[in-house]
């Protein structure tokens, strides 16, 4: 999936992903993360407000990761409108409590979503499914 889909061109030809820092290194993505999770949030589900950690791989225990890579099984497109209401996954500018500004991304069918991990990860959420449901 790392170089079928382009994934690898797209991340190590952007200059704010080509290289990602864990503490003192410096590191260049190689490729995904074994573990995938799959979620079904169903009306009034939400993934509360939090900062994703540096996730490793048991299967590659020395690497460490820099970015969280989010892809949308639902969410409209012109070809497929969703019945999906709410369910964004929302950034915060800012700490729990005190943010100053809020970024809504809406799910989009097919859609990914990079975003980094660890001390550069920015408070986020996924936001309340109000109909329908999101996976
Ligand atoms: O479902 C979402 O929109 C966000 C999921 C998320 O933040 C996570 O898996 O860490
Ligand atoms: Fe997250």
């Amino acid at each position: 999936m790392w170089v079928s889909t382009g994934l690898k061109e797209l991340v190590l030809s952007n200059p704010e992903t080509s290289t990602y820092t864990v503490g003192r290194q410096t590191l260049r993505p190689v490729g995904l993360n074994t573990q995938w999770r799959l979620y079904r949030y169903t009306e009034s589900n939400r993934f509360g407000p939090h900062y994703d950690q540096t996730a490793r791989d048991p299967s590659h225990p020395t690497y460490l990761g820099g970015f969280t890579f989010l892809l949308y099984l639902s969410g409209s497109t012109p070809e497929n409108p969703s019945t999906l209401i709410g369910g964004e996954t929302t950034f915060y500018k800012g700490k729990i409590g005190k943010f100053t500004q809020e970024m809504p991304v809406a799910p989009v069918l097919g859609m990914g979503l990079l975003h980094a991990q660890g001390d550069r990860c920015l408070l986020h959420e996924g936001s309340t499914v109000k109909k329908g449901s999101k996976w």
